[in-house]
Protein backbone atom coordinates (compact mmCIF):
# COMPACT_ATOMS: atom_id res chain seq x y z
CA UNK A 1 0.00 0.00 0.00
CA UNK A 2 1.30 3.35 -0.95
CA UNK A 3 0.60 6.76 0.28
CA UNK A 4 1.49 9.79 -1.97
CA UNK A 5 4.58 7.34 -3.40
CA UNK A 6 5.97 6.29 -0.08
CA UNK A 7 5.63 3.53 1.61
CA UNK A 8 2.71 3.61 4.36
CA UNK A 9 5.69 2.32 7.07
CA UNK A 10 7.82 5.18 5.55
CA UNK A 11 8.18 7.74 8.24
CA UNK A 12 5.96 10.98 7.71
CA UNK A 13 7.81 14.19 6.84
CA UNK A 14 6.77 17.26 8.45
CA UNK A 15 7.61 20.51 8.31
CA UNK A 16 7.37 22.92 11.19
CA UNK A 17 6.40 27.14 10.83
CA UNK A 18 7.06 28.98 13.62
CA UNK A 19 6.13 32.29 13.89
CA UNK A 20 8.90 34.25 15.97
CA UNK A 21 6.30 37.33 16.37
CA UNK A 22 3.52 35.19 17.83
CA UNK A 23 2.91 35.22 21.36
CA UNK A 24 4.88 36.20 24.22
CA UNK A 25 6.84 32.97 24.96
CA UNK A 26 10.59 32.55 23.83
CA UNK A 27 11.07 30.60 20.37
CA UNK A 28 14.64 30.14 20.77
CA UNK A 29 14.38 26.88 22.37
CA UNK A 30 11.53 25.10 20.06
CA UNK A 31 14.34 23.37 17.84
CA UNK A 32 16.06 21.43 20.48
CA UNK A 33 12.53 20.59 21.93
CA UNK A 34 11.90 18.84 18.14
CA UNK A 35 14.96 17.40 18.75
CA UNK A 36 14.59 16.07 22.01
CA UNK A 37 11.10 14.81 21.91
CA UNK A 38 9.92 14.10 18.39
CA UNK A 39 9.67 10.34 17.80
CA UNK A 40 12.25 10.42 14.89
CA UNK A 41 11.29 6.79 14.37
CA UNK A 42 7.77 7.90 13.30
CA UNK A 43 8.85 11.38 11.47
CA UNK A 44 11.71 13.48 9.66
CA UNK A 45 11.46 16.75 9.90
CA UNK A 46 12.34 20.21 8.56
CA UNK A 47 11.53 23.71 10.29
CA UNK A 48 11.11 27.29 8.90
CA UNK A 49 10.83 30.92 10.60
CA UNK A 50 8.31 33.35 9.20
CA UNK A 51 10.02 37.07 8.27
CA UNK A 52 6.47 38.57 7.59
CA UNK A 53 2.76 38.68 8.31
CA UNK A 54 1.46 36.28 5.78
CA UNK A 55 4.35 34.50 4.67
CA UNK A 56 3.05 30.75 6.40
CA UNK A 57 0.60 30.87 3.54
CA UNK A 58 3.14 31.07 0.97
CA UNK A 59 5.17 28.30 2.07
CA UNK A 60 2.39 25.84 3.57
CA UNK A 61 1.10 26.08 -0.07
CA UNK A 62 4.13 25.47 -1.28
CA UNK A 63 5.07 22.56 0.82
CA UNK A 64 1.43 21.31 0.70
CA UNK A 65 2.23 18.43 -1.51
CA UNK A 66 6.01 17.39 -0.02
CA UNK A 67 4.94 16.87 3.67
CA UNK A 68 2.78 14.78 5.33
CA UNK A 69 2.21 17.35 8.22
CA UNK A 70 2.58 21.27 8.46
CA UNK A 71 2.55 22.09 12.23
CA UNK A 72 2.12 25.57 12.75
CA UNK A 73 4.26 26.83 15.52
CA UNK A 74 1.97 30.28 17.02
CA UNK A 75 -1.41 31.36 17.20
CA UNK A 76 -4.79 31.73 15.81
CA UNK A 77 -3.17 33.89 13.14
CA UNK A 78 -0.26 31.65 12.48
CA UNK A 79 -2.78 28.20 12.36
CA UNK A 80 -4.91 30.50 10.01
CA UNK A 81 -1.78 31.19 7.41
CA UNK A 82 -0.91 27.52 7.86
CA UNK A 83 -4.25 25.86 7.35
CA UNK A 84 -6.05 27.64 4.55
CA UNK A 85 -3.99 25.77 1.86
CA UNK A 86 -4.04 22.18 3.56
CA UNK A 87 -8.62 22.63 3.90
CA UNK A 88 -9.57 20.26 1.50
CA UNK A 89 -6.46 18.23 0.77
CA UNK A 90 -4.73 14.98 2.36
CA UNK A 91 -2.06 16.90 4.49
CA UNK A 92 -2.49 17.14 8.15
CA UNK A 93 -2.60 20.51 10.32
CA UNK A 94 -0.79 20.30 13.10
CA UNK A 95 -0.30 22.78 16.13
CA UNK A 96 2.24 24.22 18.47
CA UNK A 97 0.39 26.71 20.54
CA UNK A 98 2.39 29.62 21.07
CA UNK A 99 -0.24 32.42 20.60
CA UNK A 100 -1.39 34.72 22.46
CA UNK A 101 -4.93 33.41 22.95
CA UNK A 102 -4.66 30.16 21.55
CA UNK A 103 -8.26 29.64 21.07
CA UNK A 104 -8.69 26.54 18.52
CA UNK A 105 -5.53 24.79 20.52
CA UNK A 106 -7.70 25.13 23.42
CA UNK A 107 -10.89 23.94 22.13
CA UNK A 108 -8.90 20.98 20.66
CA UNK A 109 -7.29 20.39 23.83
CA UNK A 110 -3.78 20.42 22.71
CA UNK A 111 -1.66 21.26 25.13
CA UNK A 112 0.03 24.93 25.55
CA UNK A 113 3.56 23.10 26.66
CA UNK A 114 5.63 22.73 23.47
CA UNK A 115 7.03 19.40 25.42
CA UNK A 116 3.55 18.05 26.06
CA UNK A 117 2.58 19.55 22.23
CA UNK A 118 5.34 17.33 20.82
CA UNK A 119 4.29 14.17 22.49
CA UNK A 120 0.54 14.45 21.35
CA UNK A 121 2.14 15.46 17.50
CA UNK A 122 3.86 11.81 18.23
CA UNK A 123 0.63 9.84 19.02
CA UNK A 124 0.08 10.14 15.18
CA UNK A 125 -3.76 10.80 15.74
CA UNK A 126 -5.80 12.43 13.26
CA UNK A 127 -9.11 13.88 13.67
CA UNK A 128 -11.12 16.09 10.99
CA UNK A 129 -12.75 19.68 11.36
CA UNK A 130 -15.06 21.94 9.11
CA UNK A 131 -13.56 25.12 8.15
CA UNK A 132 -15.82 28.26 7.10
CA UNK A 133 -15.11 30.21 4.04
CA UNK A 134 -15.46 34.28 4.43
CA UNK A 135 -15.49 34.92 0.43
CA UNK A 136 -12.20 32.91 -0.13
CA UNK A 137 -10.97 33.11 2.99
CA UNK A 138 -10.75 30.41 4.89
CA UNK A 139 -10.69 30.09 8.74
CA UNK A 140 -11.11 28.00 11.50
CA UNK A 141 -11.64 29.53 15.38
CA UNK A 142 -14.00 32.90 15.17
CA UNK A 143 -14.30 35.85 13.04
CA UNK A 144 -17.02 38.61 13.58
CA UNK A 145 -17.60 42.38 13.45
CA UNK A 146 -17.95 44.96 16.22
CA UNK A 147 -16.31 45.22 20.13
CA UNK A 148 -13.77 41.99 18.97
CA UNK A 149 -13.28 43.27 15.41
CA UNK A 150 -11.94 46.47 16.45
CA UNK A 151 -9.77 45.24 19.72
CA UNK A 152 -8.60 42.88 16.63
CA UNK A 153 -7.55 45.84 14.67
CA UNK A 154 -5.84 47.90 17.76
CA UNK A 155 -3.85 44.49 18.96
CA UNK A 156 -2.58 44.19 15.53
CA UNK A 157 -0.04 46.97 15.96
CA UNK A 158 0.10 46.43 19.74
CA UNK A 159 4.17 46.45 20.78
CA UNK A 160 2.96 43.60 23.11
CA UNK A 161 1.31 40.17 22.59
CA UNK A 162 -0.20 37.98 25.04
CA UNK A 163 -3.49 38.29 27.67
CA UNK A 164 -2.68 41.44 29.63
CA UNK A 165 -2.57 43.54 26.29
CA UNK A 166 -5.73 41.82 25.04
CA UNK A 167 -7.09 42.96 28.41
CA UNK A 168 -5.39 46.39 28.38
CA UNK A 169 -6.93 47.08 25.41
CA UNK A 170 -10.44 45.94 26.23
CA UNK A 171 -10.80 47.91 28.90
CA UNK A 172 -9.05 51.22 27.10
CA UNK A 173 -11.62 51.18 24.52
CA UNK A 174 -15.09 49.28 25.99
CA UNK A 175 -16.28 52.49 26.85
CA UNK A 176 -15.82 54.58 23.98
CA UNK A 177 -17.13 51.80 21.17
CA UNK A 178 -19.88 52.58 18.69
CA UNK A 179 -21.62 50.42 16.74
CA UNK A 180 -23.40 50.27 13.46
CA UNK A 181 -26.60 48.49 12.57
CA UNK A 182 -25.97 44.52 10.64
CA UNK A 183 -28.80 42.67 8.88
CA UNK A 184 -28.41 38.28 9.17
CA UNK A 185 -29.39 36.43 6.61
CA UNK A 186 -28.82 32.60 8.72
CA UNK A 187 -29.80 29.75 5.90
CA UNK A 188 -32.76 32.08 4.47
CA UNK A 189 -33.72 33.85 7.85
CA UNK A 190 -33.03 37.20 8.17
CA UNK A 191 -32.56 38.88 11.81
CA UNK A 192 -31.62 42.40 12.38
CA UNK A 193 -28.89 43.11 14.78
CA UNK A 194 -29.48 46.76 15.77
CA UNK A 195 -26.07 48.00 16.88
CA UNK A 196 -24.71 44.97 18.50
CA UNK A 197 -21.75 45.12 20.52
CA UNK A 198 -20.28 42.23 18.49
CA UNK A 199 -21.24 39.67 16.10
CA UNK A 200 -19.31 36.34 15.95
CA UNK A 201 -19.22 33.59 13.59
CA UNK A 202 -17.50 30.33 15.63
CA UNK A 203 -16.26 27.21 14.33
CA UNK A 204 -14.88 26.56 18.63
CA UNK A 205 -16.20 27.77 21.27
CA UNK A 206 -13.54 30.08 22.12
CA UNK A 207 -11.87 33.56 20.94
CA UNK A 208 -8.80 32.39 22.86
CA UNK A 209 -7.75 32.54 27.01
CA UNK A 210 -10.73 30.65 27.67
CA UNK A 211 -13.12 33.49 26.83
CA UNK A 212 -16.06 31.62 25.41
CA UNK A 213 -18.03 33.69 22.35
CA UNK A 214 -20.29 30.16 21.54
CA UNK A 215 -20.18 27.71 24.68
CA UNK A 216 -22.22 25.15 22.55
CA UNK A 217 -20.01 24.92 19.10
CA UNK A 218 -18.98 22.24 18.21
CA UNK A 219 -16.29 21.81 15.54
CA UNK A 220 -17.03 18.94 13.59
CA UNK A 221 -20.78 19.04 13.19
CA UNK A 222 -21.00 21.02 10.08
CA UNK A 223 -22.71 23.97 11.12
CA UNK A 224 -21.54 27.44 12.77
CA UNK A 225 -22.47 29.39 15.41
CA UNK A 226 -24.32 33.03 14.82
CA UNK A 227 -23.52 34.98 17.97
CA UNK A 228 -25.52 38.40 18.99
CA UNK A 229 -24.05 40.31 21.68
CA UNK A 230 -25.76 43.17 22.40
CA UNK A 231 -24.67 46.42 23.97
CA UNK A 232 -24.63 46.16 27.61
CA UNK A 233 -24.91 48.60 30.36
CA UNK A 234 -21.45 49.77 31.93
CA UNK A 235 -22.44 47.78 34.99
CA UNK A 236 -23.03 44.97 32.87
CA UNK A 237 -19.59 44.66 32.42
CA UNK A 238 -18.14 42.32 35.06
CA UNK A 239 -20.71 39.88 34.36
CA UNK A 240 -20.50 39.74 30.74
CA UNK A 241 -16.82 38.74 31.51
CA UNK A 242 -17.89 36.12 34.19
CA UNK A 243 -20.09 34.48 31.52
CA UNK A 244 -17.10 34.43 28.68
CA UNK A 245 -15.12 32.74 31.41
CA UNK A 246 -17.40 30.44 32.87
CA UNK A 247 -18.98 28.99 29.88
CA UNK A 248 -22.20 30.69 30.53
CA UNK A 249 -23.09 33.20 28.35
CA UNK A 250 -26.08 31.49 26.80
CA UNK A 251 -27.79 32.38 30.15
CA UNK A 252 -26.95 36.24 29.49
CA UNK A 253 -30.12 38.14 28.17
CA UNK A 254 -27.94 40.38 25.88
CA UNK A 255 -26.96 37.27 24.07
CA UNK A 256 -28.66 35.13 21.17
CA UNK A 257 -27.17 32.19 18.75
CA UNK A 258 -28.33 30.65 15.70
CA UNK A 259 -26.55 28.01 13.81
CA UNK A 260 -26.29 27.59 9.90
CA UNK A 261 -24.36 26.45 7.20
CA UNK A 262 -24.66 29.67 5.16
CA UNK A 263 -24.70 32.81 6.65
CA UNK A 264 -24.23 36.68 5.02
CA UNK A 265 -23.60 39.89 7.16
CA UNK A 266 -24.85 43.36 5.46
CA UNK A 267 -24.14 46.36 6.87
CA UNK A 268 -26.84 48.72 7.05
CA UNK A 269 -25.18 51.79 7.95
CA UNK A 270 -21.96 53.62 6.81
CA UNK A 271 -18.61 52.43 8.32
CA UNK A 272 -17.06 54.32 10.11
CA UNK A 273 -13.86 52.68 9.50
CA UNK A 274 -15.37 49.15 10.82
CA UNK A 275 -13.07 46.17 10.26
CA UNK A 276 -13.67 42.72 10.87
CA UNK A 277 -11.22 39.84 12.34
CA UNK A 278 -11.06 36.36 11.09
CA UNK A 279 -9.00 34.45 14.03
CA UNK A 280 -8.27 37.30 15.82
CA UNK A 281 -6.81 39.44 12.96
CA UNK A 282 -8.32 42.39 11.12
CA UNK A 283 -9.56 42.12 7.96
CA UNK A 284 -11.39 44.82 5.86
CA UNK A 285 -14.78 44.66 6.16
CA UNK A 286 -17.53 44.51 2.73
CA UNK A 287 -21.19 45.50 2.94
CA UNK A 288 -22.61 41.90 2.58
CA UNK A 289 -19.52 39.52 4.06
CA UNK A 290 -21.21 35.52 2.69
CA UNK A 291 -19.90 32.58 4.69
CA UNK A 292 -20.12 29.50 4.36
CA UNK A 293 -18.98 25.91 6.12
CA UNK A 294 -16.98 23.36 4.61
CA UNK A 295 -17.92 20.44 6.53
CA UNK A 296 -15.06 18.07 7.92
CA UNK A 297 -12.12 19.88 5.40
CA UNK A 298 -9.51 19.75 7.54
CA UNK A 299 -7.14 16.98 9.34
CA UNK A 300 -5.79 18.34 12.40
CA UNK A 301 -3.02 16.18 14.43
CA UNK A 302 -5.37 15.92 17.71
CA UNK A 303 -7.25 13.83 19.51
CA UNK A 304 -11.16 13.56 18.59
CA UNK A 305 -13.03 16.41 20.02
CA UNK A 306 -16.50 17.62 19.46
N1 LIG B 1 7.93 37.21 11.18
C1 LIG B 1 6.81 37.89 11.38
N2 LIG B 1 6.82 39.21 11.68
C2 LIG B 1 5.70 39.89 11.93
N3 LIG B 1 4.46 39.33 11.91
C3 LIG B 1 4.39 38.02 11.63
C4 LIG B 1 5.54 37.24 11.36
N4 LIG B 1 5.15 35.97 11.13
C5 LIG B 1 3.81 35.97 11.23
N5 LIG B 1 3.35 37.18 11.54
C6 LIG B 1 1.96 37.60 11.81
O1 LIG B 1 1.76 37.62 13.20
C7 LIG B 1 0.35 37.65 13.40
C8 LIG B 1 -0.01 37.24 14.79
O2 LIG B 1 0.34 35.89 14.99
P1 LIG B 1 -0.56 34.90 15.83
O3 LIG B 1 -2.00 35.20 15.64
O4 LIG B 1 -0.09 33.55 15.54
O5 LIG B 1 -0.14 35.26 17.32
P2 LIG B 1 -0.96 36.00 18.46
O6 LIG B 1 -1.83 37.06 17.86
O7 LIG B 1 0.06 36.44 19.46
O8 LIG B 1 -1.81 34.81 19.08
P3 LIG B 1 -3.42 34.50 19.07
O9 LIG B 1 -3.88 34.66 17.65
O10 LIG B 1 -3.53 33.10 19.56
O11 LIG B 1 -4.03 35.49 19.99
C9 LIG B 1 -0.19 36.76 12.30
O12 LIG B 1 -1.28 37.37 11.71
C10 LIG B 1 0.93 36.64 11.29
O13 LIG B 1 0.54 37.05 10.00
Amino acid sequence: MTDRGRTVASKKKILFIINPKSGTSNKRNIPALLEKHLDKGLFSYETLYTSYAGEAIKISEANRDQFDIIVAIGGDGTINEVAGPLTHSNTILGIIPCGSGNGLARHLKIPRNIKKAIKLLNKNCITTIDTITLDKKVFLNVAGVGFDAHIAQLFATAEKRGFFSYAKLTIQEIRKFTSIDYQLVIDGQEKLAKAPFLISIANSTQYGNNAHIAPNALISDGLMDVCVLRKVPFWYYPVLAYRMFTGTLTKSKYYQTWQGKEVQIKLLSDTHGEHMHIDGDPYAISNIMKLKVNPLSLKVACQAVT
